[in-house]
């Protein structure tokens, strides 16, 4: 089946002049800006928890502020005053979608000093704040930095706490480190499972190998980082694929597809990549130095499946197309190039390698 290849619709530009349209847009802009935020608070946990602790760390603080300056407090009003301007800094960074796992260890640090240092000042009136820290770090910032905070905490916590020795006390030193050790337990699982779910995500569920997602983030890597002349993209198409299905059955079609990405997979010298584009088509990235070179792994991969490949009714054989990258700044056009290789490697009977000529 050849790809189909979508691109992306040209954005509108904005308009520039003055009066009241442009008063309706600054309007529109805010308003789609509380949109994307509210929309954004909902999908991502981190980012809705740094919100709703820093927002209350920070209300909590300003009372504190007025608080102390009513009593002429100066130092300690100032040192509030100080955290809440930083608070409000990265809110603010946050919410415009920067550093989110740095404000997060920022955040980390402010509210397991401030839970500790309400212990020492203020004792038991303070220790319900301990189990929330302890139990939301986890959420904020990686497991180290929460876990090295949380310990930190417990450790003040704990020295106020056992200035005076009794079964009150103790009760409370076993809950704080339960739900020290129940957070730190879950948080790992979390991740553990994310790092799952980021691999399924990544891989075709038949071959196991990297699935288009990955190829689009490879392609625009390479020409991100500069890989133009260095880099050759090689994709291949079954042919005559549809027969082996009408003939031998989809489950037969599925082995082909299995042997054919395993194949590849054998194929691949260091630093090359195979992936399942879609279908029956399969691409792979190569870190090259000429259109001839890749011509000669084009060749390679071609003559490996022809003579190595079978389905039940005989050899399989692959078209190839190819391209380098050349001046292309979307990973569309590069593909376009390759792909367009593969249309005449088609036309010409299939089980020949063509690559596009350099821009
Ligand atoms: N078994 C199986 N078949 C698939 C899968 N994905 C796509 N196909 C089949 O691939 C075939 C593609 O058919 P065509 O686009 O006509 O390609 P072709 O028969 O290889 O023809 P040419 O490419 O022109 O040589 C169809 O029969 C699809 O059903 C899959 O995951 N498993």
């Amino acid at each position: 089946m050849r790809s189909t290849i979508c691109f992306p619709v040209q954005a509108c530009a904005p308009r520039v002049d003055g009066g009241p349209t442009a008063v309706r847009d600054g309007e529109h802009a805010v308003l789609r800006d509380g949109r994307n935020l509210i929309s954004r608070l909902r999908h991502d946990l981190r980012l809705a928890i740094i919100t709703m602790l820093g927002s209350v760390t920070a209300v909590v603080l300003v009372s504190f502020l007025v608080w102390r300056l009513t009593r002429g407090e100066w130092v300690a009003a100032a040192m509030d005053a100080a955290v809440v301007v930083t608070l409000t800094i990265i809110l603010r960074r946050v919410w415009r979608g920067q550093y989110t796992e740095r404000a997060g260890g920022w955040l980390v640090a402010i509210n397991s000093g401030f839970a500790g240092l309400a212990c020492v000042t203020i004792g038991a009136a303070a220790h319900g704040w301990v189990y929330l820290v302890l139990m939301t770090n986890f959420y904020l910032a990686p497991i180290r930095v929460a876990a090295w905070s949380g310990l930190g905490l417990l450790w003040v916590a704990s020295v106020t706490l056992l200035r005076e020795a009794g079964p009150h006390q103790l009760s409370t030193l076993v809950t704080w480190a339960l739900v020290f050790g129940f957070a730190h337990t879950f948080a790992r699982r979390t991740r553990q499972y994310g790092d799952s779910l980021e691999l399924l995500a990544s891989l075709d569920p038949l071959t196991r190998i990297p699935n288009r997602g990955m190829l689009e983030a490879d392609l625009r890597h390479a020409i991100a980082t500069g890989q133009a002349g260095r880099m050759g993209l090689l994709v291949l198409d079954i042919d005559r694929f549809k027969a082996v299905n009408d003939t031998y059955g989809h489950a037969a079609g599925d082995v082909v597809l299995i042997e054919l990405a395993a194949l590849l997979d054998e194929e691949l010298r260091q630093g090359d990549s195979v992936y399942r584009f879609g279908g029956e088509e399969f691409v792979m990235l190569l870190p090259i130095g000429s259109e001839d070179a890749l011509s000669c792994a084009g060749e390679r991969v071609r003559a490996a499946v022809s003579s190595r490949l079978a389905a039940p009714g005989g050899p399989v054989t692959v078209a190839v197309g190819g391209a380098m990258l050349s001046t292309e700044r979307d990973w569309q056009d590069w593909f376009g190039r390759a792909d367009a290789a593969l249309y005449l490697a088609k036309r010409d009977g299939g089980d020949v390698v063509r690559i596009a000529k350099p821009l």
